[in-house]
């Protein structure tokens, strides 16, 4: 089985994902991390120095890569990947994935990425917590169409990440 976590940025799906592995035994691979170490660049340098194209494509080629040729893993997309191509169809009609859409609501999120920001090329620039609470509303109503589409929803906010790791692995019994 192939899981895949889904949801917007700082939803929680890098870090539950590693807690989620080393309790199932599986391999955790991380779709960014993937792609910055092919690239051999980070995610804003790939964004600053090549375009948010180019990183959406290789986006798509390491997402079909990864899920066509590997067994046991936890697989954290990153928060743009179902919204972009056919990316969530490959997701959905591949037999052996399981997806969860991790929900968190714009509070709990703007309190984790206003302290975030740096690191993730969409928002780095934004310089108000009143525009990064606008920012996220729109974006995250525009995507939740794509992260809906998954097998399962996990509400996150006020859950500790051992809670959430449970209730994900409650569902798939
Ligand atoms: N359940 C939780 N409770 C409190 N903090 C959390 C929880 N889940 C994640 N966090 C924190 O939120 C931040 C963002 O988490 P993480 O990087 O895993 O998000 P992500 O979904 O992978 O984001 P991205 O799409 O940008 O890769 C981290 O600092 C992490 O420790
Ligand atoms: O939500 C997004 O579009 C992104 C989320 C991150 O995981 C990275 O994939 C990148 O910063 C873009
Ligand atoms: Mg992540």
């Amino acid at each position: 089985m192939i899981i895949v976590l889904v949801g917007y940025m700082g939803s929680g799906k890098s870090t539950i994902g590693i807690e989620l592995a080393k309790v199932l035994d599986y391999d955790f691979v991380d779709l960014d991390a993937v792609i910055a170490e092919n690239e051999n660049l980070s995610i804003p340098e790939i964004f600053s120095q090549k375009g948010e194209i180019y990183f959406r494509k290789k986006e798509t080629h390491y997402l079909k890569d990864i899920i066509s040729s590997k067994i046991k893993i936890v697989l954290s997309l990153g928060g743009g990947t179902p919204c972009y191509g056919n990316n969530m169809d490959l997701i959905m009609n591949n037999n052996s994935v399981e997806s969860f859409y991790l929900k968190t609501s714009i509070p709990e999120l703007l309190n984790r990425l206003w302290i975030e920001k740096q690191n993730r090329p969409l928002i780095s620039h934004i310089n108000s917590k009143e525009n990064l609470t606008e920012y996220i509303g729109k974006h995250l109503f525009e995507r939740s169409l794509f992260y809906s589409r998954s097998h399962h929803s996990i509400v996150t906010d006020g859950k500790m990440i051992s809670e959430i790791v449970e209730q994900i692995l409650l569902k798939l019994i």
